[in-house]
């Protein structure tokens, strides 16, 4: 198994099976694009009914209301984060910027089929017959290479915000990390790879800016079809433009609502793992719609290259066996590249529930 993340991509390429199309010349849905079954798990028109959580990090209860929105939902949103208004709007001009070139010249920018960062479909595209009305530019440690192939002489102010917003998220991400764990009762000394001042420094993170284009036949058309983040948490920020959804056991497809300001946070797969099933992974999907483009940055937050992912020992006992078995960040996504949605029934162990096996594959169908 390959142990770093590039050796992992370079395993398992991506081909898109498709040309990218210019978005602002369709103006009719084309059938490669339109989505069937979108409604196997109805939507819910009743949001005062299930709400999704709001937490103020400045509230003394922060850790309490976070450890109960993980434990239901999977996901929450955030207020009083610390990330500067003006660095948010900065980051959305930056990808406005990047999306609003001539595909041509966004082409020049692409993802390998074996890389990482670079201009394309998202990576799990090709678990799908039909194709999502979106682009994306992955970015993982410099964004200078790619910047420069987009803005030959001006890729400087891009690549400054993005650096910014990596630094300012890598900390944000750290101190979200401390809030989950300290909500299921663990401490520093629990995470050793957290380094000696508990700052996760050599955590692995990616960018991800989604572009999701004024779409001619939203009922049908699909952004970004439903998936969990393989990520330990996910911050994403939404400016201001509904789309999100997210699946609420007994409730449906939920839509986040664009609060001004907030920030949405995904417990990952490998948060999934770590909390031994305490925590779901949130399966989650962006719809488009006819009047707006709506644009979302994604920051994806996993553990150094070189830790096992396992249910941590302090949530461990005779009633509560391990559920999952130890993975890396790397492994983790090459069994993601090659059985999607199945991954994390795939790393599951087999575990005794009432002295019966445990048979159920723990799989959600998405579409
Ligand atoms: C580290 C990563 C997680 C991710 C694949 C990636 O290499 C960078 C892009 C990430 C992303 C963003 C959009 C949704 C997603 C499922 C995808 O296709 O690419 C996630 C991947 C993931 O979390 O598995
Ligand atoms: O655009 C969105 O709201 C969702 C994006 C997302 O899920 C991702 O980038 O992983
Ligand atoms: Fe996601």
């Amino acid at each position: 198994m390959p142990s770093r993340l590039s050796d992992t991509f370079r395993a398992y390429p991506v081909e898109p099976h498709h040309k990218q199309v210019d978005f602002s010349s369709v103006k009719e849905l084309p059938d490669s694009y339109a989505w069937t079954e979108l409604d196997e798990y109805p939507s819910s028109h009743c949001p005062s009914k299930e709400t999704l959580p709001v937490v103020d990090l400045n509230d003394p209860n922060a850790l309490k209301l976070i450890g109960h929105a993980c434990k239901s939902w999977g996901v929450f949103q955030v207020t009083n984060h610390g990330i500067p208004e003006e660095l948010l709007h900065d980051v959305k001009c930056a990808a406005k910027n990047l999306f609003s070139l001539p595909v041509p010249q966004k082409l020049k920018a692409s993802r390998s089929p074996e890389g990482i960062s670079g201009y394309g479909v998202a990576r799990i595209s090709t678990f799908f017959p039909k194709q999502m009305w979106s682009e994306g530019f992955t970015i993982m440690g410099s964004p200078m290479e790619h910047a420069r192939q987009l803005w030959p002489q001006g890729y400087s102010l891009f690549c400054d915000v993005i650096e910014q917003y990596q630094q300012e998220m890598k900390q944000l991400a750290g101190r979200l990390m401390w809030l989950m764990l300290g909500s299921l009762g663990l401490t520093k000394e629990d995470i050793k790879w957290s380094g000696p001042k508990g700052e996760f420094t050599g955590a692995v993170a990616a960018l991800q800016l989604n572009s999701y284009p004024a779409c001619p036949d939203p009922d049908r058309a699909m952004g970004l079809a439903a998936h969990t983040d393989s990520t330990l948490l996910t911050i994403l920020y939404q400016n201001n433009t509904s789309g999100l959804q997210v699946l609420k056991e007994g409730s449906g497809w939920i839509t986040v609502p664009p609060l001004s300001g907030a920030l949405v946070v995904n417990v990952g797969d490998l948060f999934h793992i770590l909390s031994n099933g305490l925590y779901p992974s949130v399966l989650h999907r962006a719809m488009v719609n006819r009047a707006e483009h709506r644009l979302s940055v994604a920051y994806l937050y996993g553990p150094p290259s070189w830790v096992q992912v396992s249910p941590l020992p302090e949530l461990i006992d005779s009633n509560h066996p391990p559920l999952y078995k130890p993975v890396t960040w790397s492994e983790y996504l090459g069994t993601k590249a090659k059985h999607f949605n199945k991954a994390l029934s795939l790393v599951r162990l087999c575990a005794l529930v009432n002295g019966l096996p445990d048979v159920s594959d723990g799989t959600v169908k998405v579409r």
